[in-house]
Order: C-alpha cells, then sequence, then structure tokens
C-alpha cells in the first residue's frame, strides 16, 4: 500500500529501545572496542518510497514449525503490509507487523545497535524497528472469513499499529496485491467489502519469486523427507539455479527455473491436491482436507490397490524388477470384488488415493526434470502439508525412477510461495543482493508457536480469537503418519506392507480453517563491507588445531606461547 506511506521520516519515539536487535558481531565488536562494520541494514532504499529490507531474514521458530513467522529486524519503512494468493482452494495471506511486543532481551540489543549506530555514524534518520512476516490461509469458500479477519486487523491500511491508521489519515484508495485466479475472480468483493483494490500479480511469476527468496534468504527452508527422515539442505547460493520447481496446489504446475524472473512453465497435471481433497471427500464422507489425511495413517491399501502379487499368483516379477507388492493398478482390487463403496474403509480408500496422486505427481516431476537435465526438485503448494506419507511418497517416486540422480526437496513455507512472491512484488528487491548479506537463525528458548490445539480462555471476536491464538497456540495432537516401506528394486513404494516406520508428525492447523505462522528476519552486518564483490567472497575457515598451525617447539620461548 504505497498509498500510506507519505514519505516523511517518522520521529524517533521515546520507547523504541525494545525495538531491533544487534548481531553477535556487532555486540563482539563493541566489547572489544572495535569500530564495527558499517551498518548495512538497509537494502536497495531508493527515493522515499516505502522499502522492504530484506537484510537479516530469518526464521524464528523451531526447526519443527512449519511456516514460521520471518523476523525483518531491520524493516523501517511504512512498508505494504499484506499480499494474498487467493487459489483454487485455499486463501494465503503474508502480512508485516512491527514489533510490539518485544521481550526484554531485544531491548537491550537495541540499544546496543543504537550505540553503534551513532558510533560508525551511521546515517539513519528513522529508527531500526524490526517485524514479522506472518503467514495465514484460509479455504477459499470461507472467503468472508478472511475478509473480517482483514478487517479485524485492519490488514489493508497498515495493520492497526500503523502511523496512518493512528493518525487517521486514511488514504482513499487502498491497493494490495494479489495473485492467484481470485484475485480476478474476487477484486469486486474486496472493493466492495474492504474499499481496497486488488493489484494483480502473475501467479508462475510470484511462486518463482517467493521459491527464489526463501532458498536463498532463509536458512531450515529446504529439506529432503526420505523413508520418514527429515534433513535440512544447506543451499548454496551460487548454485542454486536452474531448478525444477513444482507448486501442488489444487492443480500441479511444473516450471523450471533458471533465475530470478527467469523462468519458463514446462508442465503441469490437472491430478492435483484438489484431487485427493475433492475425490476424498466424495469417497470417505470427511468433513476436512485433515480428517482425510488423517484417516490414510490407519490406512491399509492393499484391500484396494491391486498388486502385482494379487496378478502373479504371490509371485514377484523380478524380470522387470517388481516384487510381488508392488502397486500394479490404484484402485485395481476394487473392479473384481463383488462390492459397494461403503463396504471399504475410508481409512484404506485414503490411503490408497494419496499414494496414487503423490506418486504420480513425483513421477511426472521426475520426467520433467529428466527432460531437462536438472536434479533439483523443490515441492510447493499446501497438498504437501508436511505430511511425512506424502513426501516420502514424492520423494520415492523421484529416487526410484532417476536411480537416485534427482532429488526432491520440500518447502517449510510450503504454501506460502505465490503469497511470498506477491508481498515481494510492492517493490522489485534487488534479490539477489541477499546472498551478500549475513542470515542468522534464532531460537527461542519457547517457541510460541507450535501449531495443534489451543489451549486457553474462550474466544470473543474473531479479532480477538486471532490476537490469542498467535500467541498461544500450543503443542497439539500428534499424529504419527505411515511411511511407506518400499523395496528397493521396484517401481512404487513396494507394497504398502502395514508401515511400521514412525515418521513426522502431522500437525494441526490451528484450526480447520487457518493456518498461522510468522517468520522474523534477524539483523546482522556485513562481514566484510568493504570487499569489491561480496556475492563471490568465498570465506574460509582455518583449522587450528592443524598441525601448520600449531606452535612448534623453536616458536614457543620458555615462558610459552605468546
Ligand atoms: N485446510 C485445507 N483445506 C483445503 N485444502 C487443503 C487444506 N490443507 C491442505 N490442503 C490441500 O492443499 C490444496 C491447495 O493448495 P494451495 O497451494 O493452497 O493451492 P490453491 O492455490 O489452488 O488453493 C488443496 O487442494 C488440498 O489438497
Ligand atoms: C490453473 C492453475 C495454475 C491454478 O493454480 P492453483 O490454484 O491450482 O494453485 C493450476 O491449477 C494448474 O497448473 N493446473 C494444471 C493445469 C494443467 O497444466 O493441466
Amino acid at each position: 500500500m504505497a498509498a500510506n506511506n507519505s514519505g516523511s521520516e517518522p520521529p524517533i519515539p521515546e520507547d523504541d529501545e525494545g525495538l531491533g536487535g544487534v548481531t553477535h558481531e556487532e555486540e563482539a565488536a563493541e566489547a572489544k572496542g572495535k569500530a564495527p562494520a558499517a551498518s548495512t541494514t538497509t537494502m536497495n532504499r531508493s527515493g522515499s518510497r516505502p522499502q522492504l529490507d530484506l537484510s537479516g531474514a530469518a526464521i524464528h521458530g523451531t526447526l519443527e514449525d512449519r511456516n514460521p513467522t520471518i523476523l525483518l529486524p531491520n524493516q523501517s519503512d511504512d512498508i505494504s503490509h499484506l499480499a494474498l494468493d487467493i487459489g483454487g482452494s485455499l486463501i494465503k495471506l503474508v502480512y508485516f507487523s512491527r514489533h510490539a511486543d518485544q521481550p526484554t532481551e531485544d531491548k537491550r540489543k537495541l540499544s546496543t545497535k543504537r550505540r553503534l549506530e551513532i558510533f560508525t555514524g551511521a546515517r539513519r534518520s528513522y529508527p531500526v524497528l524490526g517485524g514479522r512476516l506472518h503467514f495465514v490461509k484460509f479455504e477459499t469458500g470461507k472467503l468472508n472469513e478472511c475478509l473480517d479477519f482483514i478487517s479485524s486487523k485492519q490488514l489493508h491500511r497498515g495493520g492497526v499499529d500503523s502511523p496512518s491508521w493512528r493518525s487517521g489519515a486514511q488514504p482513499d484508495n487502498i491497493v494490495i496485491k494479489a495473485t492467484g485466479g481470485g484475485a480476478f475472480k474476487y477484486a469486486d468483493l474486496f472493493k466492495e467489502r474492504l474499499g481496497v483494490s486488488l493489484e494483480k500479480e502473475d501467479e508462475m511469476d510470484c511462486l518463482v519469486a517467493g521459491a527464489n527468496f526463501l532458498l536463498k534468504a532463509i536458512r531450515h527452508e529446504a529439506f529432503t523427507h526420505m523413508d520418514g527422515q527429515k534433513e535440512y539442505v544447506q543451499i548454496d547460493q551460487n548454485d542454486l539455479f536452474p531448478y525444477l520447481l513444482v507448486n501442488v496446489g489444487s492443480g500441479v504446475s511444473i516450471i523450471k527455473v533458471d533465475g530470478h524472473g527467469k523462468f519458463q512453465r514446462v508442465s503441469g497435471t490437472n491430478v492435483g491436491g484438489g484431487t485427493y481433497w475433492g475425490l476424498g471427500r466424495l469417497m470417505t464422507e470427511c468433513k476436512s482436507f485433515d480428517e482425510l489425511l488423517e484417516l490414510s495413517q490407519r490406512g491399509d491399501n492393499s484391500t484396494i490397490d491391486m498388486l502385482v502379487g494379487d496378478i502373479y499368483g504371490g509371485l514377484d516379477y523380478s524380470k522387470i524388477g517388481l516384487s510381488a507388492s508392488t502397486i500394479a493398478s490404484s484402485f485395481g482390487k476394487t473392479i473384481s470384488d463383488n462390492k459397494e463403496l461403503s463396504d471399504y474403509r475410508p481409512e484404506d480408500i485414503s490411503l490408497s488415493l494419496l499414494r496414487m496422486i503423490s506418486y504420480n505427481i513425483g513421477q511426472i516431476s521426475y520426467l520433467n526434470a529428466l527432460r531437462y537435465g536438472l536434479k533439483r526438485i523443490f515441492f510447493g503448494g499446501f497438498f504437501i502439508r508436511g505430511h511425512a506419507y506424502t513426501m516420502d511418497t514424492i520423494s520415492f517416486a523421484v529416487h526410484f525412477w532417476s536411480k537416485g540422480e534427482a532429488k526432491a526437496m520440500f518447502l517449510r513455507h510450503e504454501g506460502f510461495l505465490g503469497a511470498l512472491g506477491a508481498f515481494m512484488s510492492y517493490e522489485k528487491h534487488g534479490l539477489d543482493d541477499l546472498s551478500a548479506h549475513h542470515l542468522v537463525e534464532r531460537f527461542p528458548m519457547g517457541a510460541p508457536y507450535v501449531g495443534g490445539k489451543i489451549h486457553g480462555p474462550p474466544l470473543g471476536d474473531l479479532n480477538e480469537k486471532i490476537s490469542w491464538m498467535e500467541k498461544f497456540v500450543q503443542k497439539g495432537t500428534q499424529i504419527t503418519a505411515p511411511v511407506p516401506m518400499g523395496a528397493p528394486a521396484t517401481t512404487g513404494m513396494g507394497g504398502f506392507e502395514r508401515p511400521t516406520s514412525k515418521g513426522d508428525i502431522l500437525r494441526s492447523d490451528a484450526s480447520a480453517a487457518l493456518n498461522v505462522g510468522v517468520l522474523h528476519l534477524v539483523p546482522s552486518l556485513d562481514v566484510f563491507p568493504l570487499l569489491e564483490d561480496p556475492k563471490t567472497y568465498e570465506p574460509n575457515t582455518i583449522d587450528l588445531d592443524h598441525d601448520e598451525f600449531k606452535p612448534s617447539a623453536r616458536s614457543c620461548g620458555e615462558g610459552g606461547c605468546q
């Protein structure tokens, strides 16, 4: 909402000591009495237009959090607060909020930071405010709840804490960036209900921008998930492109990404998240997506799927590498049984369906990776849902068909790529610059949000519910997801012998309709700001224990080494 900002610089509030923070490097430099490196906390600030300052971006939360907040410690402009991705199934919101409830520890840190700014003569005429990126989703069918949420928090006007809201100076024409089909379909409704215009951003542009941002700027964003094991992947920022991005939303888009803004949608399939949820709902009468997913965790697909052994009289078809327990035909067994739908267990139906769709997506993705010679495939979209079985099935398909050559990777902010891309499109940020920044991840002692059941006082109106929920969501029911046991030499995940391996956890959403998360960006200084080209600089480390660096007898006098 560029209209929100007049360009004038707000005065430094008396009580802003609690806002922002410093890194260990800053504190260490100060402790040594050295001038720290010049502060480079602001990126791409041009003119008086509000800018998004991504320096020091980091996740705030534990490694297990899904869609955690991103802390933006150095954000000082009154930036656009809200962007939307209105998809076929879900509406995704990304919004920025300033620090309002800074812990005392950070107050101490800001004093250090402000002293540093004085010390270095950094010309900062506005306070370092810092803030967070929040991630929220609603079902598209419940658009009114989403509009109520935006309205209750006044997100379309920059939030209830924004200077323009507090001063009562409301812009006439508020513009919110939005992507996804709903940006077209529901534009009139947004105008009618909130008085805002939706500025449409292309969905593919946004998916790519969101993925590039997360992969370049956020540590512990990407991970592999194989045989129930999750492993974070260290992304080499200088060697990210090209990669294949597969967004599994209602439908599936497959995009070859070659750089920032450089991509091609190379394929897609209409068998996606909407197919699982739609068919699953019809066949099991589940009332929510999570209910359907949970059912699958108690399922046994061998009652539904036709296995190689069913066809070969219990034998393997080893000549072409198929074990007896390999699925020969998803849902194939139901044709020979003289049974009705109601004779099958919903649990088994859900598992067969989930496996069929996940495996198919993995296989199609691999074929596209093969077509373009790509080895890395990142999967996003809310179908993934951080669900162990889904991720393992996709990973298995990619691994099996590529003979281990290609790798499936997943993203913690899986469903928010488009919304993040729309958020960043307010200003065209030079994302390449991110690689020059030192990114730090902080884990709080007690993570405020771990997802799951809500414990606390009775809920009042929606606004109260939301802010309360953001603060007090506690660890919820942990559901053990089954992990497929694949015979490595067969196509298709082996036989689904009843999975025994303890998989990851399906964390229930904060509510069936709403999922809230936050991601924080913590501050940092450039380590060597005078480097000609910080992007290409590879810091080396020296092992002081190495013989070469150990003091020799000759260099140590009797009084010991100096
Ligand atoms: N709470 C939920 N409600 C509905 N679908 C969900 C939910 N959580 C995950 N999903 C899955 O996510 C898919 C939508 O993913 P998303 O990336 O939001 O796509 P879209 O942009 O098409 O809405 C659904 O089709 C469904 O498979
Ligand atoms: C049309 C879409 C881009 C819309 O995105 P979505 O709301 O599903 O996230 C997507 O559903 C899609 O790519 N479908 C597959 C269409 C096809 O290539 O056959």
